[in-house]
């Protein structure tokens, strides 16, 4: 079993799935036969982040509509009271359905973007928040998150190599594939002002003692850091309905067919769940289509190839249709 196979396994042991080598790269396959309608995995997001419009609606209409919670997604309930950052004073308009929601996203880094908590970089993270650097904002928010969980690990007592190692592996495992397309724009000067924003980051913090040590700024806010989240955001990421974006462990092992058996559906807040589409055998691999597989075949691969980089050698393009 490939270092793939085996790293998913231990997510799969209690499903009908495996993770399987194929033509293009990792796919996932179906272990038994299933059904119209079975819905054969339930998969909740490794990250998940509101779409930036939703940030502003929020911000424009504050008091005004729902909202919803900037870790879940789930839209607030009619009456609904949100729970708001802890370090909210004036700027900080996360919100979230739950303590607990509140907590995950500190710990995920929210207190190195927090435009209240980290005053001394108050203009980089804004500038972060505006709709044309949507990814800039999403890379920012993924090298947070892996900066403060190797931080905390680290103070618990973990060595760096095997912390950076525990952290960073469920992205690596992400892009098992090779894709020839990378994403390389204006790298040096997006990297340089996060990393800038970082190291203003030096105030004490209440669960971390130290300043983020540079061996982790080098480590995880570099050009190579930098392009594979970018490029993992543009391969990987799936839009969840009109709420944001999510980034799946299993479901990005999902290869593309413009004749897919299967579809991902999301619930209430932004777990994906996988439901056959059409009848399948154990043995078969499990596509999606990334795309609206109802276009003719030119106009699919055009956006294949300009959205995710690659030529569909699925069975309905090799037939020409
Ligand atoms: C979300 S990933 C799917 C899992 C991936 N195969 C892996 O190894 O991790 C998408 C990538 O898989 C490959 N791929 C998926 N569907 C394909 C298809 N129909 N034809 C050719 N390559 C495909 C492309 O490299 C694409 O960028």
């Amino acid at each position: 079993m490939d270092e793939s196979a085996a790293y998913y396994e231990q997510y799969l042991s209690t499903t009908q799935l495996a993770v399987v080598k194929t033509h293009f790269g990792d796919g996932l396959f179906t272990k038994c036969d299933a059904n119209i309608g079975e819905q054969v995995i339930e998969d909740a997001p490794l990250i998940a982040y509101p779409l930036p419009a939703r940030h502003y609606a929020h911000y424009a209409t504050k008091g005004k509509t729902n909202g919803f919670c900037f870790t879940c997604l789930r839209m607030f309930q009619e009456g609904e009271i949100p729970v708001l950052c802890s370090h909210h004073s004036q700027q900080c308009l996360h919100t979230y359905c739950s303590e607990q929601c509140r907590d995950r996203s500190w710990l995920n880094g929210h207190w190195l973007l927090c435009l209240d908590w980290n005053r001394p970089a108050y203009a980089y993270i804004q500038a972060l928040y505006s709709e044309e650097t949507y990814s800039d904002y999403v890379v920012a928010e993924i090298i947070a998150g892996l900066i403060s969980k190797t931080m905390i690990m680290v103070i618990n007592g973990r060595t760096y190599e095997d912390a950076i190692e525990h952290v960073f592996k469920p992205y690596k495992m992400l892009f098992g594939f090779t894709n020839p397309v990378i994403y390389k724009v204006n790298l040096p000067q997006k990297y340089k002002k996060i990393r800038s924003l970082f190291q203003m980051s030096t105030r004490k913090l209440n669960f971390i003692q130290d300043e983020i040590p540079i061996e982790i700024l080098d480590l995880f806010v570099c050009p190579e850091i930098h392009s594979y989240v970018m490029s993992l955001i543009a391969f990987n990421a799936v839009a969840i309905q009109d709420r944001g974006i999510g980034i799946y462990s299993t479901l990005s092992k999902l290869n593309h067919s413009c004749e897919p058996n299967c579809n991902v559906k999301f619930d209430e807040r932004c777990d994906a769940i996988l439901e056959i589409e059409k009848p399948v055998q154990a043995g078969q691999e499990l596509y999606i289509s990334y795309i609206d597989d109802k276009m003719d075949r030119n106009q699919r691969r055009k956006e294949l190839q300009e959205g995710w980089g690659f030529v569909c050698q699925c069975t309905k393009c090799q037939r020409g249709e």
